[in-house]
């Protein structure tokens, strides 16, 4: 019997950055024939026609115009994550080629890293840990007392899957939960955690103690919180940024840090990621930052990998695409 040509499956690498997770490459090779971008490049005559899929991983493969039309049989971009922003949409969609994403691997795991920081943050964990383990330590008596989480006030811009797995952890520290979105959650979903609908964010921006961004990177939302919404916040809020870098305006999150504008902030996300090893927000004692960490557990990257292949092989038969993203 003449064996079935597996489909062809343009990668980067797996892992983005971190490396390959092989264990995913064995798994992602029992359903497709992948092709690095470096053999794609080599053999790109011979490779051209065959590749039906392109995997993103962490912005790579850049799929731009050139990729697109060296592509003609390709069917679907599919995206580790759940943010697009890098993904040119229209240009994608304009080669008839779909998009899917990976939402519901990474909510969870994201919306635990903002409590993560957001508890970091107020309780000094990093600078505690840095204490504890210094050569120079000789008596824990620390100057410093952090805040408590309890009963303070978070303020939730962006209440989509992310956002609201956010308030529903914050429900458990008995916070006050204030968001504000595009558009209001319904009453049960607002009522199940208790959270409190602004229309206005400069309300929310005001009232919080702790204020966390959970929106989705577009043209509306870049530079979203600069000087003035800094300008609104208390004098001991903290800001933390689990979403994209680029929704603040980091220069004046530098100043109102180093001014005192706001305590503390907790991020997640910059831009560019990493920072120049000289960028001002590295020299400053009231932050902390992650390297963008908010899908990076064992279990979300599994099932990450699983409904790309999901996504893949249903865009490859024809068949509804799983977690497809629309215009
Ligand atoms: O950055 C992570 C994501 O987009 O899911």
């Amino acid at each position: 019997m003449e064996e079935k040509e597996l489909p062809y499956t343009l990668i980067n690498v797996i892992g983005g950055p971190d490396g390959v997770y092989e264990d995913h490459t064995a798994y992602l090779e029992k359903h497709l024939k992948l092709i690095t971008m470096n053999e794609f490049l080599k053999h790109k005559q011979v490779f051209s026609p065959k590749i039906q899929a392109v995997y993103v991983w962490y912005y790579k493969p850049v799929v731009n115009k050139e990729l697109l039309q060296s592509l003609p049989n390709l069917k679907v971009v599919v995206n580790s994550g759940a943010g697009v922003d890098h993904l040119d949409l229209k240009l994608i969609f304009s080669f008839g080629v779909k998009v899917a994403n990976t939402p519901f691997a990474v909510s969870s795991p994201t919306a635990d890293l903002g409590i993560a920081l957001m508890l970091a943050s107020a309780r000094n964990i990093v600078e505690g840990h840095r204490i504890a383990v210094s050569p120079d330590t000789k008596l824990f008596n620390a100057a410093w007392l952090g805040e408590e989480v309890t009963g303070a006030t978070l303020g939730i811009i962006g209440m989509g899957t992310i956002g609201y797995k956010v308030a529903q952890r914050a429900k458990a520290f008995d916070m006050k939960i204030l968001y504000h979105n595009r558009n209001r959650r319904n009453r049960v979903d607002e009522e199940a955690v208790g959270a409190v609908y602004c229309p206005k964010m400069e309300d929310l921006l005001r009232q919080s103690d702790f204020v966390m961004l959970v929106v989705n990177l577009t043209p509306q939302t870049c530079k979203l919180i600069g000087e003035k919404e800094l300008g609104f916040m208390k004098p001991t809020a903290t800001l933390i940024n689990i979403c994209r870098g680029q929704v603040i305006d980091q220069d004046a999150l530098v100043k109102a840090l180093q001014n005192g504008i706001i305590k503390a902030a907790a991020l997640d996300v910059t831009y560019p990621e990493p920072l120049p090893r000289d960028h001002a927000l590295l020299q400053l004692k009231n932050i902390i930052i992650t390297p963008h960490i908010g899908s990076a557990t064992a279990q979300a990257r599994h099932l990450m990998m699983r409904n790309m292949l999901e996504a893949i092989l249903a865009a490859i038969n024809g068949l509804p695409v799983p977690n497809e993203v629309h215009a």
